[in-house]
């Protein structure tokens, strides 16, 4: 298969620090082709920067024209723009692209690490600009400067970014490196009308002076979030894997230099060189999500919730009555949920609410004394009044739930997730498992988020290792083995039992084929 192109706009670093050299060798690391127009040649080092000589916008539109057929981009990465001239070839060509568009993020590097003014544009053409690519990557400095506005603290932070959005701005995402004033250096991510934020310890950031000097951290998050959209990563799973990416970087200098085999001397001349690290897979270099700034997941303690009782918990069904729950105890199930929704049309609510009450009241009931740990989903109140197992609850959930009222009443708590993002924020409450859906397409519920296959499925068993999985949507008789291997800790299903002929013999089979029996 051939490697998917990246088109990436900007200077050449004669470094190597920073730039499209910066990008190219991101991109590179995480198996993608990076194309290259450049906009100017400067001649710095790692200290200094002592010239820059501006490519014209005809050799900027010459390079673009030849690229266009033979190596169209998946994905546009725009950092340093000399000036105005420039920045209007690249709008022409932008807009002149024919749809879809590939994601475009224009990384707006003003002035380089080392010392010199990389970029020159009116307010206007800004705008333009703003309008044309997908996203904007302004540091603190950066933002400050596309809107004129000083930025101290977090409320002016907002301001600013609410102005860039008024300007025309598609998405920002703000990085909170260079935001002293806050404790954890939290990037935020907002649209019109989204918000992330994406936040790690500062002590993590900063390894010391003489052992990281890296420079070109922008231009690597910006190159990694292009390449993780063109894996096919929704946003905020691209953002969440970019942040990651560019804190394993750091970690991965880091304890070289600090390793035994570094001398000073040789940890003070590698400190600029970033190492290649691939796809992250180090849970620790992965930030914290938040949805929203308010997010009520934000004023969570994190002493967690209480533990299952037992972790392999093979086939999980996931049934609308307590009819089935009667009808499967039987087969020596040991994880059931109780699943019933209410259906919009539904008259008499109170009397819907009774009948709910009454189906958990005779669940926990049949439950109780036996191995199967019963979860109620959605329905805390009621979990906690019959003194259930546990609960589960989705992400918008966890909105509205009383997440300590579970946790006193000493109930377990399962958590839906759709991807990395969602897996961050829901990391830190500690739950008691954490479901990975949906798996394959399912016809059970309308999903606004893609099946995520088994190689995902495979990064997140392997990512989360502290915490029990489950994994969830499409799974039947045919794939169930596949999933199993991933090492998940159990698997749900809701059709593959309650449509089944023979649901019973449905779930031996599934338990068998998934080699849960010993
Ligand atoms: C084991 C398991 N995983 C995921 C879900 C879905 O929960 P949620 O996102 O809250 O959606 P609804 O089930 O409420 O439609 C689940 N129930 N169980
Ligand atoms: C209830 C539910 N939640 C999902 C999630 O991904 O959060 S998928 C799903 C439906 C699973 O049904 P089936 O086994 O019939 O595909
Ligand atoms: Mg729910």
């Amino acid at each position: 298969m051939t490697q998917p192109v990246i088109w990436c706009i900007g200077g050449i670093d004669s470094s190597g620090g920073a730039g499209v050299t910066r990008d190219a060798l991101t991109l590179a690391d995480l198996h993608l082709h990076a194309c290259v127009i450049t906009t100017q040649i400067t001649v710095q080092s790692n200290t200094r920067m002592l010239d820059s000589h501006i490519v014209s916008p005809s050799v900027i539109n010459e390079q673009w024209l030849l690229l266009e057929n033979e190596l169209p981009p998946r994905a546009i990465k725009i950092s340093a723009i000399a000036n105005d001239e420039q920045a209007l070839v690249l709008c022409a060509r932008i807009d002149s692209l024919n749809k879809p568009k590939p994601f475009i993020v224009w990384d707006p590097v003003l002035c380089s690490t080392s010392g010199g003014k990389l970029t020159q544009l009116s307010t206007p053409v800004v705008q333009l600009l703003l309008k044309v690519v997908d996203v904007v990557t302004p540091n603190i400095d950066e933002l400050s400067a596309l809107t004129g506005m000083p930025i101290s603290d977090n409320q002016s932070k907002r301001d600013a970014i609410a102005a860039l959005l008024a300007l025309g701005a598609n998405a920002v995402l703000a990085k909170g490196g260079h935001a002293t004033w806050q404790s954890d250096a939290i990037d935020t991510f907002k649209t019109n009308t989204i918000e992330y934020e994406f936040s790690q310890p500062r002590a993590h950031q900063s390894a010391p002076s003489e052992v990281s000097r890296l420079r070109g951290t922008g231009c690597m998050q910006a190159s990694a979030l292009a390449a993780f959209i063109v894996k096919g990563y929704a946003i905020d799973d691209a953002l969440t894997l970019a942040n990651a990416y560019v804190m394993q970087v750091r970690t991965a200098l880091r304890d070289h230099a600090l390793s035994n085999e570094a001398t000073l001397d040789s940890a003070r001349s590698d400190a600029y060189f970033a190492k290649p690290v691939g796809f992250p897979a180090q849970q620790s270099a992965f930030p914290q999500v938040f949805f929203a700034p308010n997010d009520p997941v934000k004023w969570q303690d994190n002493t967690g919730f209480a533990p299952l009782s037992e972790t392999n918990l093979g086939i999980y069904p996931v049934v609308d009555h307590v009819d089935w729950i009667a009808k499967l105890l039987p087969t020596g199930v040991r994880i059931i949920q109780l699943r019933i929704k209410l259906s919009p049309e539904k008259k008499n609510l109170d009397q819907h609410m009774a009948n709910i009450s009454q189906q958990i009241k005779a669940a926990v009931a049949l439950t109780k004394g036996t191995k199967c740990q019963l979860f109620i989903n959605d329905f805390w109140q009621l979990a906690i009044k019959h003194g259930a197992y546990g609960v589960h609850l989705g992400q918008e959930d966890l909105a509205t739930a009383d997440l300590q009222a579970i946790k006193t009443a000493g109930l377990r708590l399962g958590v839906s997730t759709h991807g990395f993002a969602e897996l961050q924020r829901v990391k830190m409450l500690k739950p008691s498992y954490i479901a990975l859906g949906h798996i394959f397409p399912t016809a059970t519920k309308d999903m606004p988020s893609q099946p995520q296959g088994i190689t995902r499925l495979q990064q997140y068993v392997d990512l989360y290792d502290d915490i029990p999985t489950v994994a969830i949507g499409g799974i039947n008789l045919s794939r169930v083995n596949a999933v199993a291997n991933t090492g998940v800790n159990s698997i749900a299903v809701v059709t593959a039992i309650t449509q089944a002929d023979n649901p019973i013999a449905s779930f031996h089979a599934l338990a068998e084929e998934a080699g849960f029996v010993k």
